[in-house]
């Protein structure tokens, strides 16, 4: 059990995680979250006001849902799904700015014989004055690199059809809520267009896009479709855009009737990849999409491109152009990796503490297996002075949003995390990186995927960088050959009793 303030603290935390969770309905009623959604709704008096609060019964759920990502090696195929919505709400919550790429889009185009426009500048689309003075207030000073292209195919006349694959952070959601706040007639009072998201917490975050470009449009209003915001029977929806995830829109287009689906002009499925990671989901989206005219516009965004993506994308969006920007190669060129020998996990505790003793670190990233060695290892170091953030798979999203930020600025200097929580965040800053366990798949085989995205760098933005890898047993020395084998990429033996040796690394 800790012994110190901090590490006690840290043991409550995780324990109290729970409880927290529990609490989560009367506490988020005051949250300036619902107030920011609320303020979106002012136009419409009580009822969405009403609508917005009810929804957060269902705040619970997801968030419990959410909290179940940190399995390990056990994880199950829903384990899977929630962990790809909760590394995609992180990346949201933590990144305040456009991911730069050097990469070029590639357009397939339904009708290759028609021009190919793109453009360097939002003036150029013609947006209504409102949207573009929201685009403006965003702080977006011209389209990003898929927007260039994206947006001038979503915005044509007559509406085309799209699919549209890049990294997250590459500006696909502010693009389709542009798309969107275009189309609508504020004159009609009825759902015109209808965007699903795997959960509702993505659901809320794309919710707060569209309340802040169309902060000068407030005719345009907004509601969100999601379990918990129960509207009364017989009940016709007044607002132009309904956001919501796939199985309470079905009930309202469906069975409860509240959107009329035949006079939905924009269909928008936002995260194909984890809407497909559950099976129901693809099976609501498809039905929703049968439901909508001929003449709907069918977009549909993706952060990956696997084949099992494809065959749903293509499913949901017939006659599609499509637009892919690849992801920027990660590469271990500039990268000096050491692996040092360890009997437990006290030795390798003692070498990293030999390393700090020996080398500046600004900044080290430390992974571990289990939850339960972070939580030590954090302790210990604290105990030795250092100022450490954890990340467990016990906090709230939001929360483990927060740790992220906070080290992301500097307060703290290192950062102990768990495989599973830390899987598809990007800190770049990091130089060092520590491997406390070497990652594995849940089959006990190398993850060279995740080895390869905690320590490679992408090329152009790529500093040096210096990743240590503690190996103590049989097993994992043949995790690290394997890894070693598979990038051809020799890493050095390191020896953490001689001090002259560790402080060579560091030029
Ligand atoms: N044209 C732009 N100029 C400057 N910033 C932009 C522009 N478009 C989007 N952004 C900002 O960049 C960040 C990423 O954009 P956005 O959320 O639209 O990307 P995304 O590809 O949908 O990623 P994710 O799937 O993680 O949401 C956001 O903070 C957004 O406000």
């Amino acid at each position: 059990m800790a012994t110190d303030s901090w590490a006690q603290a840290v043991d409550e935390q995780e324990a109290a995680a729970e409880s927290i969770s529990s609490l989560q309905i009367n506490e988020k009623d005051d949250k300036p979250k619902v107030e920011a959604n609320g303020a979106k709704t002012e136009g419409n008096g009580n009822k969405t006001e009403g609508n917005t609060n009810k929804t957060e019964g269902n705040t619970n759920k997801t968030e419990g849902n959410t909290n179940k990502t940190e399995g390990n090696a056990n994880k199950t195929e829903e384990d899977d799904k929630d962990d790809k919505a909760a590394q995609s709400l992180l990346n949201k919550l933590i990144r305040s700015n456009l991911v730069n790429t050097t990469n070029q889009v590639e357009v397939l185009q339904r009708d290759p014989s028609s021009p190919l426009y793109s453009v360097k500048s939002f003036e150029e689309l013609r947006l209504k004055p409102q949207l573009l003075q929201g685009v403006y207030a965003m702080g977006f000073n011209r389209p990003s690199k898929i927007q260039e292209t994206a947006l001038p195919m979503m915005l044509a006349e007559p509406p085309q059809n799209l699919i549209a694959q890049s990294q997250s952070g590459t500006g696909k959601t502010a693009a389709f809520v542009l798309a969107m706040l275009s189309h609508v007639d504020p004159e009609n009072k009825w759902p015109q267009c209808l965007c699903v998201s795997p959960t509702y917490e993505l659901a809320l975050q794309t919710g707060k896009v569209i309340e802040q470009m169309g902060k000068f449009y407030p005719e345009v209003q907004l509601v969100y479709a999601i379990r918990g915001n129960k509207l009364e029977r017989g009940t016709r929806l007044q607002e132009q855009i309904v956001i919501g995830t796939p199985g309470t829109v079905l009930d309202w287009c469906q069975k409860l009737k509240f959107i009329d689906p035949k006079k939905i002009k924009v269909f928008v499925l936002d995260e194909a990849d984890v809407m497909i990671a559950t099976q129901g989901h693809q099976d609501q989206s498809i039905r929703i999409q049968r439901m909508l005219p001929k003449s709907c516009q069918m977009l549909l965004f993706s952060a990956t491109f696997e084949e099992t993506v494809w065959n749903f994308a293509k499913r949901i969006v017939p006659d599609p152009n499509i637009i892919k920007l690849k992801r920027e190669e990660e590469t271990l060129d500039t990268i000096k990796q050491y692996y040092v020998i360890c009997n437990s996990k006290e030795e390798k505790f003692q070498a990293l503490c030999n390393i700090y003793g020996a080398i500046t670190i600004a900044q080290a990233m430390i992974f571990c297996h289990t939850r339960k060695t972070a939580g030590w290892l954090a302790g210990e170091l604290s105990r030795e002075g250092h100022q450490v953030a954890l990340l467990s798979g016990e906090m709230q999203v939001e929360q483990r949003a927060a740790v992220i930020e906070r080290f992301r600025d500097g307060k703290e200097k290192v950062l102990v995390t768990t495989n599973v929580c830390a899987r598809g965040i990007d800190v770049e800053q990091v130089s060092v990186v520590i491997n406390f366990d070497l990652p594995v798949d849940k089959d006990g085989n190398p993850d060279n995927e995740t080895y390869l995205h905690r320590i490679g760098r992408t090329g152009r933005f790529g500093k040096r960088g210096l990743a240590i890898n503690m190996v103590d047993s049989r097993f994992s020395m043949n995790i690290l050959n394997r890894i070693q084998e598979h990038f051809n990429k020799k890493i050095e033996k390191l020896d953490t009793d001689d001090l002259d040796e560790i402080e060579k690394i560091a030029n």
